[in-house]
């Protein structure tokens, strides 16, 4: 694959910067006789402002890549970089600020904190950081994500739906240059994940962000701009403009 990643439609000719890529990025599970080679030199680049998926058969690489290229795992070898930045060249606590600062998450679990409420939630990150909210930014996001109405219930009170809008507001207030989500429609009825999936594409459109998802869903695939296909530790293959269709021929190809 070349690098930096083409726009495969829309503007012809026309290259991104990636704002994340993988090269070379080989990580080894264990060590000795019982080691797995989860990833192997594998070369990947997201393009800022897009919606990438990520999908590929039960143990082909998906959450390493996304681990090694977020700063929660360390790769054996190879370079895993955001921007300019070689994350492999930093130690825990440069690669903690680094998650802070530059980074969004958006898990299947939702991960919000129960005693908080949905806006003491969103504005977690920032707290943590000693940084003062841009108001007229978190004004955005909630006009956005819709959640204005249910900013003082907590997690409990919310159904699934709103704490995974809450988790996704969380995830762009400190204006992250990738935001990393991991099965985010997993734990979600249809309706509601397409909520979620509907507001991933509009913090690209609108918000300008720029997104990685992790799906095994074939649907929510298709509401990227594109489908990164791994197997076995390798880049196996790779859709612009997918459909479900398309995506599910993919996956059987693969023997998904
Ligand atoms: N901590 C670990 N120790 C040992 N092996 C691991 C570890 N984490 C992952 N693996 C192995 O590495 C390979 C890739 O795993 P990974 O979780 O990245 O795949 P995946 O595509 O995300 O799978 P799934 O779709 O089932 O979540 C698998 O063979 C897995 O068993």
């Amino acid at each position: 694959m070349s690098l930096p990643t083409t726009i495969p439609s829309g503007a012809p000719g026309a290259v991104l910067a990636p704002a994340v890529r993988a090269v070379g990025l080989t990580k080894l599970h264990g060590s000795g006789d019982t080691a797995v080679r989860a990833l192997d030199a594998v070369d990947v680049a997201f393009a800022a402002g897009r919606f990438t998926a990520i999908m590929g058969p039960s143990g082909s690489g998906k959450s390493t890549l996304v681990h090694c290229l977020a700063g929660l795992d360390t790769a054996t070898s190879g370079r895993a970089l955001l921007g300019d930045t070689d994350l492999t060249a930093l130690d825990d606590t440069e690669l903690t600020l680094l998650r802070r600062e530059r980074l969004g998450f958006v898990f299947q679990a939702f991960n919000l904190l129960p005693t908080l409420d949905a806006e003491a939630n969103v504005l977690l990150p920032l707290k943590l950081a000693g940084k003062r909210p841009d108001r007229r930014w978190f004004a955005e996001i909630i006009d956005v994500l819709d959640i204005g109405d249910r900013l003082r219930h907590r997690p409990s009170e919310l159904s699934g739906g709103q704490q995974q809008r809450v988790a996704v507001a969380r995830a762009l207030i400190n204006r992250p240059e990738v935001i990393f989500a991991d099965e985010p429609t997993g734990n979600l009825d249809s309706r509601s994940g397409g909520e979620v999936l509907a507001i991933l594409r509009t913090s690209v459109r609108e918000l300008g962000r720029t997104v990685v998802m992790v799906t095994h869903d074939p649907v929510a695939a298709s509401s990227a701009d594109r489908v990164v296909m791994l197997a076995d530790g390798h880049v196996a293959g790779e859709i612009a403009d997918p459909t479900p269709d398309a995506v599910i021929d993919g996956l059987r190809r693969l023997g998904g």
